[in-house]
Parts: structure tokens; sequence; C-alpha cells
């Protein structure tokens, strides 16, 4: 059997990689130029034991689904999968790890990247564990449960290092990359969990994620991240719902969508939201008498309407049907309560840790104007707030600035404000005011920031700039522009606040 090897051996000297060879293939899989190779591929796939190796060696891209590669494992990619090179193209696997070296089959080929799934892995990781969920290769909720937890923080270090490397152009001793903060328990740390209701294939009321790509739910009873009073009330949620014979779906009568539960960890006490597509469904009144004699813990249940066909979970109109409208929790010294839509950190833990970063990054005195951008439910204002002259919040929902304007009343805090309004244009219209902050936090999605803003902190020069990002591409991105702009990077501080994913949150201070 040939392979084709990302380098050296089987590399196929005299075979250009010539831009424009590809393009004699010929439709159908035929190639013009007669290779061997290109005739083993047009074979019945015969030769491998699963009926699908194509032996041969061949340029990146002349490659075709179900050819074999072999694959030294460089990195972790953003979604968690292994990332190589064959012939200096990147090659995507899914399952693989870093240092192992993995005969992959190609599943995909594109101009910049291949991807492939392992057939065999010839060299294994030390890191290499078996997951611990039932589910966990087909959930697709966590990406990196086949790794120990030593080894996915050093993959998310990576992550970030790489990041600053190809999109800001730092590389070693030039980026000051602190080590990642994990968790000691990096488990049930989730405080909520939104499941959509379905069919079990075998008959009765199913609670679960869909499979990626597909209309397969998956039961997710056990969720090893979720915090177990989160799962044990998913679960008996599940049996009274199936006993008071509520539909699921989203049949035109009303039937259940979506159940979202959230957890107080302090208290113990849980919000309930029944996303369905109408307000009254058949069984709801029975199913919320059930709740409130079995399951005390949950303090308030609300109705979420939704009849779109868009992936979002929540509808525009929330009813609550029992109980207090809001959940308390606590992070620090802080009191929030969250309405059911409420955005909220999932991790409770660790954003404690991330936004002590935040205000040692901001280094308040008690005299300075903060402005936190993308504040979301004003959170980080918040916590800022007791050492800061002023902190005012921008955010684009009007929800979320609603709920950040309680909690600030909540807290007692009179010098914190927050706006509707997109920070790209407050902020720039404030400064033409005369609006000098003396501190900008910035937490935006995944996007990263808006050009303007950066222009417009460019311009005014605030002393410092706290970057947290959950995005390590767009934070390279947007700290390229600001380095351009005259600011130095004094620390990037990852923070591990998803376990078990490929996701890796970030502090970033910016100074001048
Ligand atoms: C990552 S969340 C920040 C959450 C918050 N800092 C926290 O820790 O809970 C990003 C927030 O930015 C808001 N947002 C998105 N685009 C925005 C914009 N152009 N201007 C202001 N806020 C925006 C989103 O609605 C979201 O609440």
């Amino acid at each position: 059997m040939r392979e084709h090897r990302e380098s050296g051996a089987g590399s196929g000297k005299g075979r250009p990689d010539a831009p424009g060879r590809k393009d004699k293939r010929m439709p159908g899989g035929a190639d013009r130029t007669g290779s061997k190779r290109v005739r083993a591929a047009a074979a019945p796939r015969a030769n491998g034991r699963d009926g699908a190796v194509r032996i041969a060696d061949a340029a990146a891209d002349e490659l075709r689904p179900g050819d074999r590669i072999v694959v030294t494992i460089k990195r972790i990619g953003i979604n968690g999968e292994g990332v190589g090179y064959y012939k200096r193209k990147a090659v995507f696997v899914p399952g693989a790890l870093p240092g192992e070296v993995v005969k992959a089959a190609v599943t995909g080929v594109e101009p910049n990247r291949l991807t492939a799934r392992i057939a065999e892995i010839e060299k294994r990781s030390s890191h290499r564990v078996k997951p611990v969920c039932p589910v966990y290769d087909r959930c697709g909720g966590c990406q990196l449960q086949h790794m120990d937890y030593a080894g996915q923080l050093a993959a998310k270090e990576e992550l970030v290092r790489e990041a600053f490397a190809r999109y800001a152009g730092l590389e070693g001793a030039e980026l000051p990359l602190r080590p990642i903060i994990g968790m000691d328990e990096p488990w049930r740390y989730r405080n909520k969990a939104q499941l959509q209701a379905g069919h079990k294939p075998g008959g009765g009321l199913a609670l679960g994620l869909y499979e990626p790509g597909s209309r397969r739910l998956v039961d997710i009873a056990g969720c090893a991240v979720q915090h177990p009073a989160v799962s044990a009330a998913a679960e008996r949620i599940r049996r009274l719902a199936e006993r008071a014979g509520v539909p699921v779906g989203a049949g035109p009568d009303g039937a259940l969508r979506t159940v979202v539960l959230r957890v107080a960890p302090e208290s113990g006490e849980l919000q309930l939201t029944l996303v369905a597509s109408a307000e009254q469904f058949p069984g709801r009144d029975r199913l919320v008498e059930a709740i409130r004699r079995e399951l005390p813990q949950i303090i308030s249940i609300s109705v979420n309407v939704n009849r779109g066909s868009s992936p979002l979970v929540f509808g525009e109109r929330t009813r609550l049907l029992w109980g207090k409208p809001d959940l308390e929790t606590r992070l620090g010294d802080l009191r929030f309560k969250l309405s059911p839509r409420a955005f909220f950190q999932l991790n409770p833990e660790q954003t404690v840790k991330l936004y002590d970063l935040a205000r040692e990054a901001a280094a308040l005195t008690g005299r300075e104007t903060v402005v936190d951008a993308y504040c979301g439910t004003g959170t980080i204002a918040l916590w800022l707030a007791p050492h800061a002259r002023e902190v005012r919040g921008i955010e684009t929902i009007r929800e979320a600035v609603d709920d950040a304007e309680r909690n600030a009343r909540l807290n007692g805090r009179t010098n914190a404000r927050f706006y509707v309004g997109r920070a790209e244009e407050l902020l720039p219209r404030w400064v033409k005011q005369g609006f000098r902050p003396d501190v900008i936090v910035v937490d935006p999605p995944r996007t990263g920031c808006d050009a303007a803003l950066l222009r417009t902190v460019a311009d005014v020069k605030p002393a410092r700039f706290v970057y947290v990002s959950c995005n390590p591409a767009t934070l390279a991105k947007d700290c390229r522009v600001l380095l351009d702009a005259g600011y130095r990077i004094e620390w990037v501080q990852p923070v591990d606040m998803f376990p078990q994913t490929s996701h890796v949150e970030s502090v970033t201070l910016l100074v001048r």
C-alpha cells in the first residue's frame, strides 16, 4: 500500500504542484495525465480493508475524497480538529491531537485546505484519553474530551500564540503571553442548558441537542459539563412533560420546542423557560402544576413564544407562568437579577477570574472615566464601577441595558450608566462632545471590534485599552490595528472559560 506522506518520503519527486495541474482533471474524476495515481483512483476501491483506499502519491490539490494521507498533527484548530500539513497545505483532522501521526482518509479538498478523517493513529499522543461522555462523538457540544486537561490548556495557549503570529505578526518573545488560567475541576461548570424537545427513536420524549448538521436529537441527560442541578431537573421535566402529554416540535396548535434551565450555583435555585410555538399548548398547565409540586428548587417558570424557523432559541414574547420573574445570582460581591432571556456568562467560577483580570488591567484609582463597550448586562462595568469615578456601558440590545440598569440599582451603584446603541457610533459621538475616557474596555462578539471603534480609540488614545475576547483571531487582528496606532501589548492572559471545548477567552492589556 502506498500512502501520501506530508513531506519527504512519497512527496512525489518530479510531480510539480504547479497551478493548473488540477485543471487537467476532467469532470467525473478522469485525468488526462493518465498517471498511475489517477488510474488507481478511478478503479474500484477494493484494495484497502475498508475498500476505500486510494494509494498513490499526489500533489495536495490532486487529492480526492477517499485518498489516504499520513499527517503529523501540529496543533488544534479553532473548532478542535487536529491540524497538520500535507505538502504545505493545511489538513484538518477531527479527533486528532497535536504530536500524533495519523493515517487519514481525505474527506474534502478545498483551495486552501484539506479535511480528512482518522483511519488509523500511527503514533498516539500521551494526552489522548477516553471521553467521559457516552454521546461525545454525536453531541457536538464539546470538542476536546478526548484530550486530558493539561493537553487542552496547552493547546488553547497555542491557539492564542498562533493567532497573534498569523494576524498580528508577533512571534516568540514579541508576545507577552501569560500561562493560561484553567479550572481545578474542569467539569459541571455550565450554569445554563438550552435543550431541544423531540422524540426518542423508540418513542417517548427526548430533551437534548441536535447532532451537528442533522435533525437527529442526542439525549444528553448526563452531560458532563452541565451543573448537576440542571441535568437532574431536565430529566425530571422530561418525564413530567411526557406524563402530561405535552406535544413537542413546532406544531400549529402549540408544542414545546426548547427547555431552558438556568441555575444560581450558590443557592441551587433554578429558572425554567418553556419555549413553545404558542403561549398555550396541550398539557402546559398540568406540566407547570407537576413541576411546582415535584421540583421546589424551580422558583420561576415562564413561557416564551417562538414560531420562527430560525435557529434562534427565543422568540420575542415571554410571559411569567408561575413564581418569581427573575433568578437572583451572585458573582463575587455583586448580585444580579436575571430575566429569562438575559445574557449571563455560563461559567461563573471562571467569570470572576476573567473580570478580576479586566480590573487588574484597568488599574483604577477611583479617578478614572471608563467605557465598557459591548457591555451586555453590564457585568464588567459593575465590576469596575466601585474603583472608578464613572463608567459608561454601551450595548445594542435594549433588554440587556434594562437589566444592566436594574443590576446597578440592586448593587447601589450610582456611577454606572448604560446606553443603548452601537459602540462604534456612540463613542465617536461622545468624543465629539468632548468626552475623554481614561480606560476603554471592550468585550465584543466573535467578529471582533468594529473598525470605526478602533479608529476612535486610536484618536482618543486612552491610557489603557482592555480587550476581553472570545476569539483569538479577531483579537489579534484588532491588536494589529492598535499596535500600528502606537499601542503596545503589556500582556495577554488566556482564561479557560469552557473546558472540554475548543473555545478560549482572553484578556489583553494595551497601553501607550
Ligand atoms: C461577548 S458579549 C459581552 C458580554 C458582557 N461583557 C459579559 O461579560 O456578560 C458581547 C455583547 O456585545 C453586544 N454587541 C454586539 N454588537 C455591538 C455593538 N456594535 N455595539 C455595542 N454592543 C454590541 C452584544 O449584544 C453582546 O451583548
